[in-house]
């Protein structure tokens, strides 16, 4: 079978969930390997077993996180040749599309971004224009190189397991990257990340600068907090949880959006989440076009009731 190559990188002691859905994957289209950045502990090595893979590849170079997306890239190309890989996974951040370019100029190869379903002849399934059309699409030239949503494969570890040999790669750093200077650790919010979350609970103009029952729900469901443009531009939440086009594409179990009115570039970015539960007080609101369920209301009296009687269920 062929190898299907997945991008892993510096997962710590255990792999992200994005990482177990791309092994998955990997395994269900053909061989999974991993092109491996970071520090491997046996638990990870173990872990990478479980989901079938014989086959760790890591750079030669050490200290590849400091050249910010160029050496990952110049790395994942030397690991893709190296393996002879049918297809090469990655997740769908910001960072890892940025990889998957570079990757694809270094291999000649096309790019398929922000997809929520490989089949097995690597016919791709996303969104476009701003998520009007879900379309099919192939790569046509090279290895297809895919960045996948996250929630869109569910985990299933590999039906026998196996113990994984690791391979090192000799990467040709580009003199010319661009080197990280300084680190500032984010504040860790307790939250999953906004691109990994299950549910989301998204809040825009109409929480009037209060996000206190939006992140009230986002925590009783273990959710992340969104944000329309109008939320972030007002400076009532970082820019960082904005979902949109200009923002992160999410594709949660659930996403519950709450005074945000539905705009076309607020839809592209979350649209192919599995539920979508909409509380607006104006019934006309176009976010009611797409949402699963619809509550007409105010989000302050709405959303406060909801947590309660989630937390009375959870007991
Ligand atoms: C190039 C470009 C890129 C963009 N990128 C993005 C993007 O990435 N993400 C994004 O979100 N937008 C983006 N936008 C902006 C987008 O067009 C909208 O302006 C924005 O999404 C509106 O945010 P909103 O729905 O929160 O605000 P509004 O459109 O003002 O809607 C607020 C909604 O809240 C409801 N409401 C008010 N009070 C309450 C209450 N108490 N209870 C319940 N409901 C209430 C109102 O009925 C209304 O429907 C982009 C625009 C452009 C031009």
């Amino acid at each position: 079978m062929a190898t299907v190559l997945v991008y892993i990188d510096n997962p710590g002691d255990s792999l992200h969930k994005t990482d177990r859905e791309l092994l998955t994957l990997a395994r269900i289209l053909g061989t999974p390997a991993a092109a491996f950045i970071g520090e491997l502990s046996p638990a990870v090595a173990e872990e990478l077993g479980t989901f079938g893979v014989s086959s760790v590849y890591q750079p030669s170079t050490p200290g590849l996180d400091e050249l910010l997306v160029a050496g990952k890239a110049a790395f994942l190309s030397a690991a893709a040749s190296a393996t002879q890989a049918a297809a090469i996974l990655l997740g769908n951040t910001f960072e890892a599309k940025e990889i998957a370019a570079r990757t694809g100029i270094r291999l000649a190869s096309g790019v398929i971004t922000d997809a929520v379903a490989v089949s097995e002849d690597f016919q791709v399934t996303k969104s476009v224009f701003a998520g009007s059309y879900t379309v099919q699409a192939t790569v046509t030239s090279g290895t297809p190189i895919v960045t996948v949503k996250a929630n869109s494969v569910e985990v299933q570890p590999a039906p026998e397991g196996c113990v994984p040999e690791t391979h090192t790669v000799d990467v040709d750093v580009p003199a010319a990257a661009a080197r990280i200077t300084s680190r500032i650790e984010k504040a860790a919010s307790g939250r999953p990340t906004l691109d990994e979350a299950q549910v989301v609970v998204a809040g825009g103009r109409g929480v009037d600068g209060n996000f206190g029952p939006i992140e009230d729900l986002a925590d009783v469901l273990g959710g992340a907090v969104g944000a329309s443009r109008a939320a972030t531009d007002a400076g009532w939440i970082e820019h960082a949880a904005q979902v949109g086009q200009t923002g992160k594409t999410v594709s949660p179990r659930l996403y519950i959006s709450a005074g945000i009115s539905g705009a076309i570039q607020q839809k592209s970015g979350m649209q192919t989440a599995k539920v979508i539960v909409a509380v607006n007080k104006d019934a006309d609101a176009p976010v009611f076009e797409i949402a699963d369920f619809g509550i007409v209301g105010d989000l302050s009296t709405v959303l406060p009731q909801a947590t309660e009687e989630i937390r009375k269920r959870k007991g």
